[in-house]
């Protein structure tokens, strides 16, 4: 078997791949596929934690620009992440890999809450990690709940799995001269403008060295070939 690049990961899955080819809400058959890529990489011995996006259900920024009071968006966002976090608990649990959820906002009935303590309590009995509620707070988004997690548990990198498959010069969804980067620095990814992470979670990840890897999550495989050094994928590493 080939040996991993890396042996703790964090992986961030975007909201919105979730809901498939709906308009809304959690397509259980993306969730199962998403969920067998996870256990290929748990197979491969790779300790892995996971931030679940939102955007299949709620964004703050999205609720304000309709009236309604941006806070309360962002804590229906949160929510919408623990949602998404149990969908994918589920998918996981069917194919025996072990997972738990943990909660950055206390919900004792449904999950666990977040510390670092529990955390590691459950890494080292090799559980896969489920992060949700995001930061816990508004105005902050799961891609900076991310960058922080990482860090929090010693993450020797963060996979973004998105809609896209690498960071590109320009947004490739409404750009089609867009094109892809196998590599970059954090610092070319913040002066630039490229917005497929928001910069606060950019920052986190640049000072505490911690490389992105942004792949697409609809690539079946995708995952374990990156950690097996292949994959297609653009690197964010130091300069
Ligand atoms: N320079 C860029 N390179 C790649 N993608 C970009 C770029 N600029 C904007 N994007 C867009 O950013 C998106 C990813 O951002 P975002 O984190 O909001 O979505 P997500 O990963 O689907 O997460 P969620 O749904 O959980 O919010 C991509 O789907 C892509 O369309
Ligand atoms: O720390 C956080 C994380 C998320 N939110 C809110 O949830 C939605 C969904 O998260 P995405 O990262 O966009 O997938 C986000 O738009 C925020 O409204 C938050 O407030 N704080």
């Amino acid at each position: 078997m080939t040996n991993p690049i890396f042996r703790r990961v964090l992986l961030k899955v975007s909201g919105e791949a979730l809901m498939g080819n709906q308009g809304f809400g959690i397509d259980v058959n993306v969730a199962d596929r998403i969920a067998s890529d996870i256990a290929e990489v748990r197979a491969m011995g790779v300790e892995v934690g996971i931030v679940v996006g939102g955007g299949n259900i709620f964004r703050g920024v999205a609720v304000a620009s309709k009236g309604g009071e941006r806070v309360t968006g962002d804590h229906m966002g949160m929510l919408g992440t623990v949602i998404n976090a149990l969908a994918l608990a589920t998918s996981l649990r069917k194919m025996d890999v072990d997972t738990v959820v943990l909660s950055a906002i206390a919900m004792p009935e449904i999950c666990q809450s977040f510390s670092q303590r529990a955390t590691r309590t459950h890494m080292d009995a090799g559980r896969v990690v489920i992060f949700a509620g995001g930061t816990g707070n508004p105005f902050f988004t799961t891609d900076s709940a991310a960058a922080l997690r990482a860090a929090e548990i010693g993450a020797e990198a963060i996979f973004k799995g998105t809609q896209v498959d690498g960071i590109y010069s320009a947004d490739p969804k409404t750009n089609p001269e867009a094109t892809r980067f196998e590599a970059l620095t954090h610092s070319q990814v913040l002066e630039r403008g490229l917005q497929v992470m928001d910069v606060a979670a950019v920052a986190v990840a640049r000072e505490n060295n911690i490389p992105i890897i942004v792949f697409s999550i609809h690539e079946r495989g995708g995952f374990g070939q990156i950690l097996a050094g292949g994959g297609r994928k653009t690197i964010v590493t130091d300069e």
